[in-house]
């Protein structure tokens, strides 16, 4: 399905522009008349490409059936049908149609929130529709609209382009080819490969240098992008590198825990146990005992921390993000904007080493201020923030910029590049030269004095001047006029105040044991002073590009890692640090705006971009952007990481000892030749209810007060630590022990054995309980380190309570699950369990972080 069908033709790039303009009925100056564009609209549809469904509910659904754990189960119900057990069978049946539901319920959840996140960043387009360019949303595109193009744009059509200074197209997310095409506006043969189109531009695609304008030939789902997305059947995964590696983990557990059920059927058979009970109890073992929820629950957890980042201005775009962010150890951020406002003020002006107040300026300085208005792309009120100023501060010495800018139109233009850190622009054959003071004084000989003549450049005296400047945290710029000979006009210095919330976040980020470095294109004296203002220098830790550049590469990953401001770097010099910092084990975020920064912020762990101020090219990049491009939200983003990892961590605490513990009351059962204390069925009852009304309400627990109190979780550390296993014995040993005690002693009591059972799965529940309510917190004492009210807590509580309550008194279930009603007697045993295993394990707690106090301190450390 592509446009031609509609357009007539699919070999735009084959026809010449006049002839694609007329196809398309569209002048190629002028853009459609808005009346046009809205009928085209409503013709062709709005130009998104719908992200293929994906495999339907039912699919989705039935998919839940596709495990080996439910083969067994299955089979079990089978056999149990076969011999009689009716009801029994029913049951099995049942618990498999509920995992399903849970398990679709769940995964929809999940991927609800992961598709909710692609429609947040918005995408813009400059289009020219009756006459005039102007940004709209890209999705309200239409065959025919006229499109420019500049460097760091994502192609949001695809064009046939019709006008090219100097453009490159980076097309790898179509072609795979990495190398930018350069781009012209002549036609290709019919028979030329997308890949070798040069006349046209994808949607999709990124322009990574120049400038181009084209007419929209397809959009939507009929682009090149479309035809592959439709291609591609998109089964997206969500999986991250600890989702695969709980995956595989759960294998191998499970591979364990088959191995021990066909011992243990062996043996209960070899006694004498008929077959087919023997089989269903082994069946109860190994699905009470394998955590097959492990993976799917670890999806949630970090989806509910993706929107829980997105209400913070932090939009994770790729999941496994959200687990990294939380172990990031060193932040490399930009400057301007990020920890300042971007909201320049030009507050002195320079020339010949001597200050000049702005008021005097539209006199003194007149050629300074006329430079700053014509080598210039802003308008007063929209562009770059450091062209507005400059704007600003001749409107506010005097000058009308409009008028001077229509006295010397512009005729050639060499754009601003964070490389030169230079733009230059001609005027009637007068060339304007402004940019960093370095690069300005360098092409100069001459300078102006104010109010008028010039003299030989005094270097020492620039120097000295901008030092003053800088250090006082302005941005300087240089102005100069190239024709007939190179004159410094002067300087212009302007402030950019930081964020007061920036100065928090740092704070925050250095108590958290987070590195936090400034990398900017700025001054190194500019620089140091904004560091300085947020909290982030120590003067003796300042390195400029050039300094980087001369270091042996012997020193250069030290020098980087105890370094905390950079100046005057290059975005390829930006590459160079991330990989400095992982060298040394760090994991590194790093912010960037500009298409040079994609490089790095693909590198860096965590790529973070900006949604209002950066390029297409950066957000594309990025594993994080940020819609208010504030400092502060990566530290959010950083605070929230950090408590979903520990949720994981309270997650995987607390379900592994569950469903072990389920595991050994049958095995302990078999192996002693005692009869069962809790029945197959009634496993599967515990395994279901519990795994979801306790287990996962860990992944809404908030985020612990003390996070960003604690160093930066180390790389290496291995998910199951030695307190983790402990934990696993601990807690099922318990369970066993009460859920057997509770069982014969209410038999020994002369309680029917119905109820006895019903007492010791009551038990086992209210263990679980009581430990769900230790992992709140994992390592301390859990009521000295309340983490505050959870509603889905005690909710969960509640609905686990109620359930259990259903299950002993409502006489259906008493049937289908082999329950009796109990007695006072019964329920003390419920809450004398729960008091103990909660006892035992904040005690354990205790134990161990004294025993890790007292060896720290052996060891010499604090
Ligand atoms: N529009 C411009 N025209 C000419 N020179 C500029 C312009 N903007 C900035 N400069 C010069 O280039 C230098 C680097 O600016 P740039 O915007 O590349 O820094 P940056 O790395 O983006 O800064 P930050 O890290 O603070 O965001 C500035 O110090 C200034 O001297």
């Amino acid at each position: 399905m592509s446009s031609g069908t509609v357009l007539g033709t699919d070999e735009f790039h084959a026809l010449p522009v006049s002839t694609v303009a007329d196809r398309l009925g569209v002048d190629p100056r002028r853009g459609l008349s808005s009346e046009d564009a809205d009928a085209r609209l409503r013709r062709y549809g709005a130009n998104t490409v719908s992200v293929p469904a994906g495999p339907g509910p039912l699919r989705r659904f039935l998919v839940q059936f596709h495990n080996p754990l439910i083969y067994v189960l299955l089979l079990a119900g089978v056999v149990t049908w076969v011999f009689g057990g009716r009801v029994d069978a029913g049951v099995i049946g049942g618990v498999v149609l509920l995992n399903a539901v849970v398990g679709f319920v769940q995964e929809s959840r999940a991927q609800r929130a992961l598709e909710a996140l692609s429609t947040m960043v918005p995408v813009e387009a400059t289009v020219v529709r009756d006459g005039v360019p102007r940004r709209i949303p890209a999705a309200r595109l239409v065959p025919g609209d006229v499109v420019e193009l500049a460097a760091g744009d994502r192609v949001p059509a695809d064009l046939r382009l019709t006008e090219v200074h100097l453009a490159e197209i980076d097309e790898s997310a179509l072609t795979g080819e990495s190398v930018p095409v350069v781009k012209s506006a002549d036609p290709v043969p019919a028979s030329a490969v997308v890949a070798d189109r040069a006349g046209s531009a994808y949607s999709g695609t990124l322009v990574t240098r120049g400038q181009a304008r084209g007419l929209v030939t397809a959009t939507g789902g009929a682009t090149q992008l479309g035809d592959i997305q439709h291609l591609v059947a998109t089964a997206e995964v969500v999986t991250t590198p600890l989702t695969r590696k709980l995956a595989r983990f759960s294998r191998q557990l499970s591979v364990v825990i088959v191995a021990v059920s066909a011992g243990a059927f062996a043996l209960g058979v070899a006694r004498g146990t008929p077959a087919p009970e023997m089989f269903t109890a082994v069946v109860a073992l190994a699905v009470g005992a394998i955590p097959e929820g492990l993976p799917a629950a670890v999806a949630i957890v970090l989806a509910i921390g993706v929107v829980r980042m997105s209400r913070r201005g932090a939009i994770v775009r790729h999941l496994p993000a959200v687990e990294t962010l939380g172990g990031t150890t060193v932040i490399c951020t930009d400057k301007t904007g990020t920890l300042t406002r971007n909201r320049m003020t030009v507050t002195t002006l320079a020339a010949a080493g001597e200050p000049v107040p702005l008021a005097e300026a539209g006199s003194a300085l007149r050629e300074c201020l006329v430079a700053g208005v014509l080598c210039n792309d802003a308008e007063l009120d929209e562009g770059d923030p450091t062209e507005i100023a400059l704007l600003a501060a001749a409107v506010e010495a005097g000058l009308d910029p409009a008028a001077i800018r229509a006295a010397a139109p512009r005729t050639e233009t060499v754009p601003f590049e964070s490389e030169t850190r230079t733009m230059t622009t001609v005027h009637n054959g007068v060339a304007y030269l402004k940019g960093a003071v370095e690069e300005v004084a360098a092409r100069c000989e001459t300078e102006l004095l104010p109010g008028g003549g010039e003299r030989p450049l005094d270097r020492a005296a620039l120097d000295r001047m901008q030092e003053t400047l800088t250090a006082r945290g302005l941005r300087v710029l240089a102005f100069a006029r190239l024709t007939p000979v190179p004159v410094l006009l002067g300087l212009q210095a302007m402030q950019d105040p930081p964020r007061p919330e920036a100065v928090t976040a740092v704070e925050a980020c250095r108590s958290a044991g987070i590195d936090v470095k400034m990398i900017t294109g700025d001054h190194a004296g500019t620089a140091l002073a904004v560091a300085g203002a947020v909290g982030l220098a120590d003067s003796a830790r300042v390195r400029t590009g050039a300094e980087l550049a001369e270091l042996p590469p012997a020193e250069f990953d030290d020098a980087v890692a105890d370094t905390s401001v950079f100046a005057r770097v290059s975005p390829g010099q930006k590459l160079e640090l991330v990989q400095a910092l992982q060298r040394r084990g760090h994991v590194v975020a790093m912010t960037g705006d500009g298409v040079n920064d994609a490089p790095a912020l693909r590198r860096a762990d965590i790529g973070v971009a900006m949604g209002a101020g950066g390029t297409d090219a950066a957000r594309q990049a990025a594993d994080m952007v940020l819609t208010g491009d504030d400092f502060a939200s990566i530290e959010a983003a950083v605070r929230v990481g950090r408590g979903v990892f520990d949720n994981l961590r309270k997650f995987i605490a607390w379900t592994l000892p569950a469903n072990i513990g389920e595991g050994m009351v049958v095995l302990v059962a078999i192996v002693l030749g005692a009869t069962l204390p809790i029945v197959p069925v009634q496993i599967l009852w515990i395994n279901m209810t519990t795994a979801v009304f306790l287990g996962l309400t860990m992944a809404f627990e908030p985020t612990e007060a003390g996070v960003m109190r604690r160093p930066p979780r180390p790389p290496a550390r291995p998910l199951f630590t030695a307190s983790l296993l402990r934990r696993v014995v601990l807690v099922s040993l318990l369970q066993v022990v009460a859920a057997f005690a509770a069982y014969r002693l209410q038999l020994g009591s002369g309680a029917p054995v119905e109820e006895a059972r019903t007492t010791a799965v009551n038990v086992f529940v209210g263990v679980q309980a009581a430990y769900l309510l230790s992992c709140r917190s994992l390592d301390r004492p859990v009521l000295r380190a309340w983490p505050g009210h959870s509603r889905m807590f005690a909710l969960g509580l509640v609905l686990t309570a109620g359930l259990q309550l259903v299950l002993t008194y409502v006489p259906v279930l008493n049937t289908w699950f082999h329950t009796a009603p109990v007695g006072l007697v019964s329920w003390l045993w419920v809450l004398g369990a729960a008091v103990v295993a909660f006892a035992v394990v904040e005690a354990d707690k205790l134990l161990w972080l004294r025993f890790t106090a007292r060896r720290a301190s052996r060891r010499g450390g604090p």
